[in-house]
């Protein structure tokens, strides 16, 4: 059975503009996003190179919603107070990322951010089950992380069990990678609420023109919302 919670869309700002991310986070919002998700790699767990706290320090006053970011770092805990101070609402970490993942996630509530935990592909749902009293978040890779563009990897076994392991938890189910209108009813109806989308959501626009913001958010919130 589906989770009733509100689906949400986060655009990642991997797909958008690096030249132009201020006005790309205010159109993106102007047209619909419900949060904004900011992809931190360290080219060391994952094989790419992006954003540091700086950068989301940076962003913050663009953003009107919630900044979700997404570690993908090794080692953790040394960063979080930098991003918590950045501003992010929400920090997740991944699980794979270094033996205490307890401690890390305690560590993001202590910083005043909500704690998400983030699973890999290839990860069981099993991996997150003694942590869910400290997370608000699990975050469901659909793609090996490291890229945008990337084709959609079928985790609906995955979240249907981690929905259920959650109960009545107030825990959102959060998918990243390879989402769009194809395969957003997959993951709705499964159990996840919401939804990271990159390059279906930054197609065809640009902060100048950005009405396909609005149509591709729309696209991918309708597929998910008539698939519970
Ligand atoms: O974390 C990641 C990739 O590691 C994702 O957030 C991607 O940025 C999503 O991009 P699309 O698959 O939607 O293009």
């Amino acid at each position: 059975m589906s989770s009733a919670r509100p689906i949400k869309i986060a655009p990642s700002i991997l797909a958008a503009d690096f030249a132009d991310f201020g006005r790309e986070i205010e159109a993106v919002e102007a047209q619909g996003a419900d949060w904004i998700h900011v992809d931190v790699m360290d080219g060391h767990f994952v094989p790419n190179l992006t954003f540091g706290p700086a950068m989301c320090k940076a962003i913050r006053p663009h953003i009107k919603t919630v900044m979700d970011v997404h570690l993908m770092i090794a080692p953790v805990d040394p960063y979080i107070d930098a991003f918590a101070e950045a501003g992010a609402d929400i920090i997740t970490a991944h699980v794979e990322a270094g033996p205490h993942i307890h401690r890390t996630l305690q560590a993001i509530r202590a910083s005043g951010a909500k704690a998400g935990v983030a699973l890999n592909p290839a990860t069981p749902a099993e991996a997150v089950e003694h942590l869910l009293d400290l997370a608000d978040l699990v975050c469901v890779m659909t793609v090996n992380p490291g890229f945008g563009g990337q084709s959609f990897i079928d985790m609906t076994g995955k979240i249907r069990k981690l929905r259920s392991m959650i109960g009545d938890r107030d825990i959102s189910i959060e998918i990243d990678g390879g989402v769009d209108p194809k395969t957003a009813p997959l993951v709705a109806a499964a159990g996840a609420d919401v939804l990271v989308a990159g390059s279906a959501v930054f197609r065809g626009g640009s902060s100048a023109q950005p009405a396909a913001y609005g149509t591709n958010i729309t696209a991918i919130r309708a597929a998910a919302e008539a698939a519970r």
